[in-house]
């Protein structure tokens, strides 16, 4: 699972400094900076909030998915790395 992660981290990375694709969304997002970053992890947050208070498991996996991607894009707009998080989820771990 981390592999998945891993890999759409890197593609994330990919996707900064101006050798993006045609049409890349992430690089759309870098473009547009940081508070839009911000601002599309409020509405996917609540997105998944809405998806579980009523509309069941596959909308908030769906939901899920769209906050997390998000919150990697982020990392890296601050460069940051996922490994950072993972770091802290394995101080956490007991
Ligand atoms: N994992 C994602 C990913 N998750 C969500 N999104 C985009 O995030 C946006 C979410 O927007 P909104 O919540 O406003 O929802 P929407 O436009 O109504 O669409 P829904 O997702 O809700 O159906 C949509 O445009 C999605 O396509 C993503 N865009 C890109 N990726 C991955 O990022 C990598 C690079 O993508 P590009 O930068 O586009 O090349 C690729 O591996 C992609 O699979």
């Amino acid at each position: 699972m981390s592999q998945v992660i891993d890999s759409l981290f890197a593609t994330i990375e990919s996707r900064k400094g101006g050798n993006a694709p045609a049409g890349s969304y992430t690089a759309s997002l870098f473009a547009a900076g940081e508070n839009e970053i911000l601002k599309k992890i409020g509405e996917e947050a609540v997105e998944v909030l809405i998806a579980a208070k009523g509309e069941g498991d596959e909308r908030v996996i769906y939901e899920m998915a769209d906050l997390i991607y998000h919150s990697l894009v982020l990392l890296s707009a601050r460069g940051l790395q996922w490994s950072d998080v993972e770091a802290e989820l394995a101080r956490r771990a007991r």
